[in-house]
């Protein structure tokens, strides 16, 4: 990634986020109208309202951005690399999605050149859609994988990722050996962790495709490197979970096969948990790990509705992914309003969600679920800037609820219910515009 630039720029527009969370806060949405941000080396510096900044500093270039509404850039907390092309296989269970539509193409990224141009998809992708941060769920190939870090930390993409590791139950091109997923994951960790802004996350598949002896392998690297994360699948479908009851007869239950492993901590994080018992919630809680809500892959696979309620009265931290591509894009617009709507379809049971709980689920929550917050996730002085821009073109549907809003909160509410990518014009990850795109429509950067 190109440096940022060391001198100053005085941001004027609105904005918002979450530096706290409005499931224990009712005051976590902070809102700016007509706000100045001042960023330097990419960081933010100050921020308030832009004629208080504006005295402050006179002299700094100013660069005004009213008519949109700038957000923290977003965080995605589950998204698999390899599947970028094969979004959109509706009308299948998950392990029949697998079979059918997933595997066969992460199959295809043995093939550097393949992955390499999967990669740029898929970064371009996700800083196109706003996101400046992903949990990544990797490629089952080392070098697919060192691929992906090169191309992230060229774009600018913050991605926290690692080798997916499995030695059953797959296919045969896609399974290791606990030595050689140790042996490549422990390159990748010594290159990657902590390079610019990359970050490496021990990754089996899940444990219906991993042996305990390739999640002790697993655990071994936690032991022996600092700060690493930890992602995988947990109670998505009822086949699965049943499959994984058989597999591991000595588990208590889903979490368990994890959880023995020593893989359940701080920094795991662990995808979908819809179907959980009321003793895995209970230890998620302990442990403070954090379950990833895919909404959109929810639906498309039929996996069921998300218990959110529980796992709140559990106290069990959750955050948001897309899971492409058994989810159905790179939004997460998009992904917030399914999380509402889903919400919404379970009456008494489901949690009432604000436009606020949507922008905290897409950014801050990623941060803290990826022990990042002190980062990035919020606005706050002191983060780095990533941010995104919504400013939607003229005689489009948001412009309109923009132009006709009485009060910035509108301008939220409307953004998760009807933005879309192209409604994103600019997008900064570390303080450096990564994504760019003028009014006709045309791409200035990636
Ligand atoms: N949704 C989803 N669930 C999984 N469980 C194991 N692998 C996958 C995957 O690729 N997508
Ligand atoms: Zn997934």
């Amino acid at each position: 990634m190109t440096q940022t630039s060391p001198t100053p720029v005085l941001y004027r527009v609105t904005f918002m986020h979450t530096p706290a969370s409005p499931f224990t806060d009712p005051d976590a949405l902070h809102v700016q109208e007509d706000g100045g941000l001042l960023v330097e080396n990419g960081v933010i510096l100050a921020s308030g309202t832009f004629s208080a900044l504006r005295a402050a500093h006179p002299g700094v270039d100013v660069t005004d951005l009213r008519g949109g509404l700038l957000l923290p850039g977003f965080i995605d907390t589950h998204v698999h690399y390899p599947q970028g092309r094969v979004i959109g296989g509706l009308g299948m269970p998950l392990l029949e999605w697998l079979d059918r539509n997933a595997l066969p193409e992460e199959a295809r990224l043995a093939d550097p050149a393949y992955s390499r141009a999967v990669a740029q998809e898929f970064t371009r992708s996700l800083l196109q859609n706003g996101t400046t941060t992903a949990l990544v769920f990797g490629s089952h190939f080392a070098s697919a994988v060192d691929i992906l870090f090169s191309e992230a930390e060229r774009t600018g993409l913050r991605a926290v990722a690692g080798l997916v590791v499995s030695d059953r139950l797959l296919r045969p091109e896609l399974h290791t050996t606990p030595e050689r997923a140790y042996a490549e994951s422990k390159a990748l960790i010594e290159k990657w962790h902590g390079t610019g802004r990359q970050l490496y996350a021990v990754t089996p598949r899940f444990s219906l495709s991993a042996s305990e002896g390739i999640l002790d392998a697993c655990a071994a690297l936690l032991r022996e490197f600092e700060g690493l994360r930890f992602t995988s699948h947990i109670n998505e479908n009822g086949a699965e979970i049943q499959t994984v009851r058989e597999l591991f007869p000595g588990a208590r239950d889903y979490l368990d096969t994890y959880e023995r492993a020593g893989l359940v901590t701080r920094h795991s994080v662990l995808a979908h948990n819809l179907h959980p018992t009321g003793r895995e919630l209970g230890a998620m809680a302990e442990h403070c790990c954090t379950a990833a809500h895919c909404p959109c892959s929810n639906s498309a696979l039929g996996s069921g509705f998300f218990p959110l309620k529980r796992h709140l009265q559990a106290g069990v931290h959750v955050s948001l992914g897309t899971d492409v591509g058994g989810g159905t894009g790179f939004s997460m617009l998009k992904e917030g309003l399914q999380a509402y709507f889903m919400q919404q379809l379970q009456g008494e049971g489901g949690v009432p969600l604000t436009p606020a709980h949507l922008l905290y689920l897409a950014t801050r929550a990623g941060a803290e679920a990826l022990d990042l917050h002190h980062l990035t996730g919020d606005l706050t002085p002191g983060k780095v800037f990533d941010a995104v821009l919504v400013d939607p073109a003229p005689q489009t549907p948001l412009r309109a609820v923009f132009d006709a809003a009485e009060n910035p909160a509108r301008l939220l509410a409307a953004t998760f219910a009807t933005g879309t990518q192209g409604d994103l014009t600019r997008v900064w990850a570390g303080g450096e515009a990564v994504y760019c795109r003028d009014r006709s429509g045309a791409a200035l950067h990636t």
